[in-house]
């Protein structure tokens, strides 16, 4: 399958992921075709009662939401993904198997080798094409997730100042793929070095 139209964006809690890829869709919708937003805990009925449930439900062991996760990825990937990228769609996708090796991996404790085991069994083992790691100030994101609407807040962002910290490392030292990383600005620069990241990425391909 060629995943050259498979983008996603990473990057810790509040950094603006789901801000700035409301914007690559709105841009690449009028100027490069059809296009897919989806979203992990998501994508599919499987993955939003998957998140439902990981905002109700502490107490799952790490390997076990791991497993989850994994799974409810393979469903995505077979049932949202692969078909959307066969019909000549860009996806677009808010977290993807970079927050697994981050979350549950480089934070949480489980190793690279397990991780990328249990995605290669369950037939989940997909590297996108382009992925965008926005990083950030952790005092000021940090902040936004304090602030956030309780109805807005999950139980797997609950996290202390320490691990949001241990998050964002995470993210600068993780590497997987073709990553392009967006430095803290304002939500306009960051727009902007999204966008003409992405058209570098474009050009580059010939056009994809
Ligand atoms: N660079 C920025 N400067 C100022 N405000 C920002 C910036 N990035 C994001 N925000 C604001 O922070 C809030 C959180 O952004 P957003 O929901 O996009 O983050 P997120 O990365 O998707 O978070 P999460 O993964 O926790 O859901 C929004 O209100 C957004 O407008
Ligand atoms: C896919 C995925 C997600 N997570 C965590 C990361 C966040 O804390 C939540 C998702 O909330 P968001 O508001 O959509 O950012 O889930 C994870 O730990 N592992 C994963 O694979």
């Amino acid at each position: 399958m060629d995943v050259k139209r498979f983008v996603t964006f990473e990057g810790g809690n509040g950094v603006g992921k789901s801000v700035q890829i409301q914007k690559l869709y709105q841009r690449l919708k009028q100027e490069w075709g059809p296009v897919c937003l989806t979203r992990e805990p998501g994508g599919t009925d499987f993955g939003e009662n998957l998140r439902t449930l990981l905002m109700r439900t502490p107490d799952f062991s790490l390997k076990t939401l791991c497993s989850l996760f994994v799974a409810a990825r393979q469903y995505h990937w077979k049932h949202v993904i692969a078909p959307a990228l066969e019909q000549g769609f860009w996806v677009l996708c808010d977290r993807f198997i970079h927050s697994t090796f981050v979350y549950q991996g480089l934070v949480g404790g489980l190793s690279y080798d397990f991780i990328k085991l249990l995605h290669e069994q369950l037939d989940a083992y997909v590297i996108p094409g382009l992925t965008f790691v926005l990083e950030s100030v952790p005092t000021e994101s940090y902040a936004r997730c304090q602030n956030r609407e309780i109805t807005k807040k999950n139980h797997l962002d609950q996290h202390n100042f320490s691990t949001h910290c241990s998050v964002e490392t995470a993210y600068k030292n993780f590497n997987l793929g073709n990553i392009v990383r967006i430095p803290p600005c304002s939500l306009k620069e960051t727009e902007e070095k999204i966008w003409k990241s992405f058209q570098n990425y474009v050009l580059d391909r010939g056009g994809v």
